[in-house]
């Protein structure tokens, strides 16, 4: 088989669990280097879309392959790594014999003492799988997926059991990987861990991909920016009728339109009212795109 030189390569996938189409062809190519947010409401497919890719699901129709490999081959290599939420931790083994066991199943695996300090568990190393916190279990979890020193990460909602600054120190360890020019695919709720972290954001809903771009492209997507301004006399009806407007909030005189063409809007607006004043031009931000672009019933 010749290497692919995608690190992910996602074609026509499908899964179907009765009649729900968990994921309803999904295409998508992920390059050596990427940090990718994978993000969607309840429901939307990142989870089932996480297993396929790691093998633990098979799919109905279409294919994933990790640099060229299976889903078995590439985990069998050690080239993907994998942080899962229930991921099962051995209750009665420590922290550091854990890491020590997935060590010894791969060829060229780090040094448990450097995965152990990568996922910030050094502490930790002697403490039982029964006595870890929800946020400690992650970062165990993270050392487990680290020690193989993957090409790949996969991640399904890594942060969801941690406090702020477990998160941050998280990120840290995150960064020191991606540094080497790894590749990372991370299924997240946080918004914010999407725009900080990610160099691109695929956006899911219903089984499908319906965004897919940088963070800017995203939120450009979503249909713009929102013009804020006090305009005295204006008619709703009026500011409704602006080219590019797709919606007006209005408040006494303080005005929010939201619109497609800002530059546009802005111009007719000073037009048909001379007056407005405290203008103030923001972008959508990845909250409201995602907002937008995952909504029921929503164009895309
Ligand atoms: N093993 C299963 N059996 C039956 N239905 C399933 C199974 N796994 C997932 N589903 C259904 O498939 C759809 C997609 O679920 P999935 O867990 O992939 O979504 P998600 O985007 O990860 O959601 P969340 O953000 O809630 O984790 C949902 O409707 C879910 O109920």
């Amino acid at each position: 088989m010749t290497r692919d030189s995608h690190a992910v390569r996602l074609s026509g996938l499908r899964k179907h669990y009765g009649t729900v189409r968990a994921v309803d062809g999904v295409e998508l190519a992920i390059a050596p280097g990427e940090v990718v947010a994978l993000l969607g409401p309840n429901g939307a497919g990142k989870s089932t879309t996480v297993d396929l890719l790691l093998g633990l699901t098979r799919p109905d129709a279409g294919t994933a392959t990790i640099f060229g490999l299976s889903p078995a081959e590439a985990v069998a290599d050690g080239v993907i790594g994998a942080m899962l939420q229930g991921g099962a931790l051995l209750e009665d083994a420590t922290v550091g014999e854990m890491v020590e066991m997935v060590a010894s199943l791969h060829r060229a695996p780090l040094p448990v003492g450097e995965a152990l300090r990568r996922a910030g568990v050094t502490e930790l190393a002697g403490r039982r799988g029964t006595k870890l916190s929800g946020g400690q279990k992650q970062r165990a979890r993270f050392a487990i997926a680290l020690v193989s020193d993957p090409s790949l990460l996969v991640l399904d909602e890594p942060t969801a059991a941690m406090d702020v600054g477990t998160r941050r120190e998280f990120w840290r360890g995150m960064h020191e990987f991606t540094n080497t020019g790894r590749t990372v695919l991370f299924a997240t709720h946080y918004l914010e861990e999407a725009e900080d972290f990610a160099d691109r954001v695929v956006l899911m809903r219903g089984g499908r991909v319906v965004a897919d771009g940088s963070v800017a492209q995203v939120r450009a997507l979503a249909g713009g920016r929102t013009i804020r301004a006090v305009v005295p006399g204006l008619s709703a009806a009026v500011a409704g009728e602006l080219p590019g407007v797709s919606d007006v909030e209005q408040r006494g005189e303080q005005v929010a339109l939201s619109s497609r063409d800002s530059d546009a809007t802005l111009r007719a607006l000073l037009r048909e009212y001379p007056a407005a004043h405290e203008i103030e031009v923001s972008a959508v931000g990845l909250e409201g795109a995602f907002l937008s672009l995952t909504a029921e019933g929503s164009a895309r």
